[in-house]
C-alpha cells in the first residue's frame, strides 16, 4: 500500500506497480532518465512509484536532488537479488554497500587512487605513455584508411589506463583482449534499468535464463574471475604499488578493519571497472562526436593547443594551461552523464524529502537530466554542446550546480583519474589530428541507452594536422 504522504505518482497496478508505465514512457522519450523526467513533468519533481514490488521515488528537480544528495539517512544502497547477485551473494565492493563498511573501504581506495604518490608521479606518465600509443595507433590506421572508429582507440586506452591503476603494471595485449571482450559484453547486455528478476525476485526460480538470472551472474562473475586471477599473479611480483598490492599489503598486516578482505578486493574491483570504465568510454565518444559536428570549438582548442604547448606534447600539469580544452572535457561530461541517473539510493531510516514522507528501506533515484540538462537549473540551451558556458574572461569558471560525479559521502571515487585522463586524450588527439564528419555520411547525435548512456556508432575523417 502507498504509504501516507508519499509523493504523488502513477497508480500502482498489483505485481507490476507502474513498471508498465515506466516502460511506456522509456520507449517514447528514449531513455529511462527521459521517462522519469516525463513523470516529474505530470506530478511534480519528487515522484513517488512502485516498480514490481518495489517503492522507488524518482528526484528530478534541481533543488530536490541537491537535498538527496546531501542528506545522509538518504545515502545508502538499496540491498537486493541484483546487488547480491554481483558478488556472490554478498553484499560486497563499493557502489551497492553502505554504512562504516562502505566508509571504510572508500577511504582506502580515494586515499590511493587520488593521494597516493604512485597516482601522481607513475600513474600519470602512464597516461600520457598511453596517450601517445593511441596517436601512434590512429596514424597508422589512417595510412592505410582514414575512415576511423574512434570509439576502439577509446575502449583500449580506457582499459589499459584502468589495468594500470588497479595493478600498477603495463598489461599483456590477450589480458586487455578477455577484459575487452567482457565489457563489451556486459555494456551492451546489462540493462541501465537492471535485469527482470530485480522487479519479480522469484523468477530466477522459475526461469532463470528469461528473467536475466543467469546473464547477470555470470557477466559478474567472468569479470571477478579476471581480476582474481591478476590478484594471484601479482601475489608474489614484486610490489607495484599499484592498487592491488596496496590492498594486499593492508591485508598482510593483519591491522585491517573487519570490512577489509580478498572477497571484497575483487568486489572494489569490478566496481571500479563497472563504475570507471564505461563512463571514461562514452564521455570520450561524446565528445568526438561532437568536435566533429562542430569544426569552430576544434579550430579554437587546436589554437590554444599550438599556441600553450608550442609542439611539445601535453601532460596531466596542463589542464590549468588550457582551459578551453578542459572545458569541451566539462561539457562532454555534462552531454553524457546528462543523460542519465545517480546510482540509486535507499532511505537508511524514515524520514522526509521536499515535505514528502519515505518509509526506510525505499529506493531514491535522482535524475541528473534535472540538474544538468535543465534551464531551470541555469543552462542556457541545455541541448546545445556549448564549451564557452564553462569559461568566462578566459579562464575555466565552473558553476555550482555542476555535479556530474555527485557529491557527499557517495561522490564518484574516480574523478580525478577520469577528468586527467580524458584532458589528455583529447588534448593530445586535438593537437596530432583534425577530425571531420565522413564525406557522404554525415554524423548525427543519436543518444541510445545501454549501461550507460550513448550515442550510435559512427566513423571519424582523420588527418594528419
Ligand atoms: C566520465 C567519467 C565518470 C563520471 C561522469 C562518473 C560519475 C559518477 C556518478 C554520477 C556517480 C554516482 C554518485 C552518486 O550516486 O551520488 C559515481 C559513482 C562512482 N564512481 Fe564514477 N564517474 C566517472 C568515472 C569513474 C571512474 C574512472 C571510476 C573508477 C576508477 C569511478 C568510480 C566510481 C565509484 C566506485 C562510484 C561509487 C561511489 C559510491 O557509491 O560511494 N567513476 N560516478
Amino acid at each position: 500500500r502507498k504509504p501516507r504522504y508519499f509523493p504523488p505518482g502513477p497508480a500502482w497496478f498489483p505485481i507490476l506497480g507502474c513498471a508498465w508505465e515506466l516502460r511506456r514512457l522509456q520507449k517514447e522519450t528514449g531513455s529511462l532518465s527521459g521517462a522519469t523526467q516525463a513523470l516529474a513533468r505530470r506530478y511534480g519533481p519528487v515522484v513517488g512509484a512502485r516498480v514490481g514490488r518495489e517503492r522507488v521515488v524518482f528526484v528530478c528537480g534541481s533543488k530536490a536532488i541537491h537535498e538527496l544528495l546531501s542528506r545522509d539517512e538518504l545515502n545508502g544502497r538499496p540491498d537486493s537479488d541484483v546487488t547480491r547477485s554481483r558478488t556472490g551473494g554478498k553484499r560486497r565492493g563499493l557502489l551497492f554497500t553502505d554504512s562504516e563498511f562502505l566508509q571504510e573501504q572508500k577511504r582506502f581506495v580515494l586515499r590511493h587512487i587520488n593521494e597516493a604518490s604512485f597516482r601522481k608521479e607513475v600513474m600519470r606518465e602512464s597516461i600520457e605513455e598511453e596517450v601517445r600509443s593511441i596517436i601512434d595507433g590512429v596514424t597508422r590506421a589512417i595510412e592505410k584508411n582514414p575512415v576511423v572508429d574512434m570509439y576502439s582507440f577509446f575502449r583500449i586506452h580506457v582499459l589499459n589506463a584502468f589495468c594500470f591503476l588497479i595493478s600498477g603494471q603495463t598489461s599483456q595485449q590477450h589480458e586487455l583482449s578477455d577484459l575487452e571482450a567482457i565489457t563489451a559484453s556486459f555494456s551492451e547486455n546489462v540493462p541501465l534499468a537492471g535485469p527482470i528478476f530485480g522487479l519479480f525476485p522469484f523468477l530466477r526460480h522459475i526461469c532463470p535464463d528469461y528473467c536475466g538470472y543467469n546473464l547477470h551472474v555470470e557477466m559478474h562473475e567472468k569479470i571477478l574471475e579476471f581480476f582474481h586471477k591478476k590478484v594471484e599473479v601479482l601475489r608474489d611480483a614484486a610490489s607495484t604499488r599499484g592498487f592491488i598490492h596496496a590492498y594486499l599489503d593492508k591485508l598482510n598486516l593483519g591491522q585491517s578493519g573487519d570490512s577489509f578482505s580478498e572477497e571484497q578486493l575483487l568486489a572494489v574491483c569490478l566496481d571500479l571497472l563497472i563504475a570507471g570504465y564505461d563512463s571514461t568510454c562514452n564521455t570520450l565518444k561524446f565528445a568526438f562526436l561532437y568536435l566533429i559536428l562542430h569544426p569552430d570549438i576544434q579550430k579554437k582548442a587546436q589554437e590554444e593547443i599550438d599556441t600553450v604547448l608550442q609542439g611539445r606534447l601535453p601532460t596531466v600539469e596542463d589542464r590549468s594551461y588550457l582551459p578551453y580544452v578542459e572545458s569541451i572535457v566539462l561539457e562532454s561530461i555534462r552531454m553524457f552523464v546528462g543523460r542519465s541517473h545517480y546510482v540509486p539510493r535507499r532511505a537508511t531510516k524514515d524520514t522526509q524529502l521536499s515535505g514528502y514522507f519515505i518509509r526506510k528501506n525505499t529506493t531514491i533515484i535522482g535524475n541528473i537530466r534535472g540538474i544538468l540538462m535543465d534551464e531551470a537549473a541555469g543552462w542556457h540551451n541545455p541541448e546545445d554542446f556549448d564549451p564557452g558556458r564553462f569559461m568566462r574572461d578566459g579562464s575555466l569558471k565552473i558553476s555550482d550546480n555542476f555535479s556530474p560525479f555527485g557529491s557527499g559521502k557517495r561522490r564518484c571515487v574516480g574523478e580525478v583519474f577520469a577528468r586527467e585522463n580524458m584532458f589528455v586524450v583529447v588534448a593530445g588527439l586535438l593537437q596530432a589530428f583534425n577530425f571531420e564528419t565522413v564525406p557522404g555520411n554525415p554524423a548525427t547525435v543519436e543518444a541510445v541507452e545501454n549501461f550507460t548512456p550513448t550515442v550510435k556508432p559512427y566513423k571519424t575523417y582523420v588527418t594528419l594536422r
